[in-house]
């Protein structure tokens, strides 16, 4: 039987574990986490996004903070802004929302946060100790899709993983947590030739190309973990849908486990959003962070097979 991984289910239960935390946090040393929402110009989707990040930090006892700047800001005052977050005492997480108007350069935006509160792990400070195995913040989509892999199939080591998609945001730091949980990695983008044999090879598989429905059911290995990161907005019959990379109604008779669009990795990476706030509060304060929250909210689906001899 294929089962749907109910990405909002787990987000509910992390996000929970990570408000008893911040609860402890305000008790016993009177701090509350906070995070700072930065987004430039009134893109809609954005908008959308950021309301439930807002809504869902407060639920989970963050405070956030959103500055909205319009289309045209300088590049000079966006920076100023950063560098007043950075210096702000409240402000434990910065996000700037991306992407930013092709007037601002993204590289020197983000270059910019401290990366003690980059909770978007994309300074390069972050992404280098991500690839080196050193303590860093992870960005929020992969870290949610390994917790989906790992409360799936418990143990990810020696299993053939392939990674579509190389972006900053997704594939690569994706192939690196992939790596340090001992995978066998590949990753494949829109110039690998044989796509559809590299995917057919991989007991997890990871699609993140932004190209709706491209991952069809003869792609997939029998009974692989299909985790599906695409939010790709089509309109249909006249009405818009959200559709992820993967085809679900093929590749969910093929695959063991099958993450849904909506409702499965996007809840994730927002709860992550609040946990990473969470860890980057506990580091600034030098206060210890319960690093077992993931397993403590989302406990293995399938125990890990263990052989006869051990
Ligand atoms: N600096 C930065 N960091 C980001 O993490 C970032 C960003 N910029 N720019 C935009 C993308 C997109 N993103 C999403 C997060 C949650 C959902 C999400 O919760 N999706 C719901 C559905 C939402 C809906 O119905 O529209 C789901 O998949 O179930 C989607 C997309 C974070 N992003
Ligand atoms: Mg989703």
């Amino acid at each position: 039987m294929t089962r749907i991984i109910d990405g909002k289910q787990q987000a509910n239960r992390l996000r929970e574990v990570i408000g008893q935390e911040t609860l402890g946090l305000q008790e016993r040393h009177g701090i509350r986490p906070g995070l700072a929402v930065v987004m430039v110009g009134n893109d809609p989707a954005s908008q959308v996004y950021v309301r439930n990040k807002a809504r869902q930090a407060g639920e989970a006892g963050i405070a956030s903070f959103e500055h909205r700047l319009e289309a045209n800001v300088s590049q000079q005052a966006l920076l100023a802004l950063i560098a007043t977050l950075n210096a702000d005492p409240a402000v434990h997480g910065i996000l700037v929302q991306l992407p930013l108007p092709a007037s601002l350069s993204e590289a020197a935006v983000i270059q910019a946060i401290a990366p003690d509160k980059d909770v978007d792990g994309f300074h390069p400070i972050n992404i280098g100790n991500l690839a080196t195995g050193a303590r860093a913040m992870v960005p929020c989509t992969p870290l949610g899709c390994l917790m989906l892999l790992r409360q799936q199939l418990g143990e990810l080591a020696g299993k053939r993983a392939l990674v579509l998609g190389r972006s900053n945001i997704v594939g690569k730091p994706m192939a690196n947590l992939l790596l340090r949980d001992s995978c066998t990695v590949t990753v494949a983008h829109s110039r690998t030739h044989g796509l559809a044999e590299e995917c057919r090879r991989a007991d997890i598989l990871v699609a993140a190309v932004g190209r709706p429905g491209l991952v069809t059911g003869d792609w997939i290995k029998p009974g692989a973990t299909i985790i599906d990161v695409g939010i790709n907005r089509i309109e249909e019959q006249g009405r818009s849908r959200l559709a992820g990379d993967v085809d679900f109604t093929s590749a969910s008779q093929v695959a063991g486990a099958i993450t849904p669009v909506p409702g499965g990795v996007g809840p994730m990476t927002i709860a992550c959003l609040l946990l990473n706030t969470l860890q980057a509060t506990c580091h600034q304060h030098r206060l210890p962070f319960a690093e077992d929250i993931p397993q403590r909210a989302l406990p293995t689906h399938r125990k890990p097979t263990r052989s006869v001899t051990s």
